[in-house]
């Protein structure tokens, strides 16, 4: 049985970098009608990769500063994580292969649609488009390192090594686990 959702009122609250809104509904469940007012932020969508190597048995990660993690507990405000980006207005395979070359400095050959999330479905809008890829030393095109202000290190990594920083918590992204556990899963590095 589908739910009602009726608009009572959407209000933007920040429309600064991205969209900050507060929206009133009326939700009719099971014959209820219950008002809701949530603060629901956008910043858009994106799309990540991970990167590897069944030669070598390596994966390519990133680290760069957080700002957001930073605030919250992270120390440094760095964080390890899979090359990633906002879709802006490209799809987001078109998306994943300019952010791969920007951050990593690899272009990589297929890559391989895994599956579209929502990151944090409480108050975020942003859906994640998931990729991976196998990537050989031929395909490194530039050192990578992000463009502008962007700031990040390129960390070629054992895939093993990458799997112990999960447990140490050197590793703590989210969308990095996703990928680094799917690879284990998948039997493609084996
Ligand atoms: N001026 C300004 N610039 C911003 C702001 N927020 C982001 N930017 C700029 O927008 C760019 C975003 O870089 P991308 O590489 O496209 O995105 P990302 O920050 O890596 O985000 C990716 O990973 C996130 C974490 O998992 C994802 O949330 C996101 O969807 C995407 O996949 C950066 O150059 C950053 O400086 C802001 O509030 N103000
Ligand atoms: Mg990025």
């Amino acid at each position: 049985m589908s739910l009602k959702i009726e608009i009572i009122k959407d209000k933007i609250l920040s429309e600064n970098y991205f969209v900050l809104r507060n929206i009133t509904y009326d939700l009719s469940h099971k014959g209820e009608v219950v008002r809701h007012k949530r603060e629901v932020y956008d910043r858009g969508n994106g799309a990540t990769i991970l990167l590897y190597s069944r030669e070598k048995q390596t994966v390519v990660l990133i680290r760069q500063f957080r700002v957001a993690t930073w605030v919250n507990g992270n120390a440094d405000g760095r964080l390890i994580e899979t090359c990633a980006g906002l879709l802006d207005n490209d799809e987001p395979e078109v998306c994943i292969r300019k952010e791969a070359i920007e951050e990593t400095g690899f272009e990589v050959g297929n890559v391989t649609k895994l599956f579209e999330l929502y990151m944090s479905p409480g108050g975020v809008t942003e859906l994640i488009h998931f990729f991976i890829a196998e990537y050989t030393d031929a395909q490194r095109s530039n050192a990578g390192g992000g463009v502008e202000d962007e700031a990040i290190d390129v960390l070629e990594i054992l895939f093993t090594q990458a799997l112990e920083m999960v447990k140490t918590g050197e590793i703590r992204d989210g969308k990095t686990l996703i990928l680094l556990q799917y690879l284990q899963l998948s039997g493609l590095m084996s």
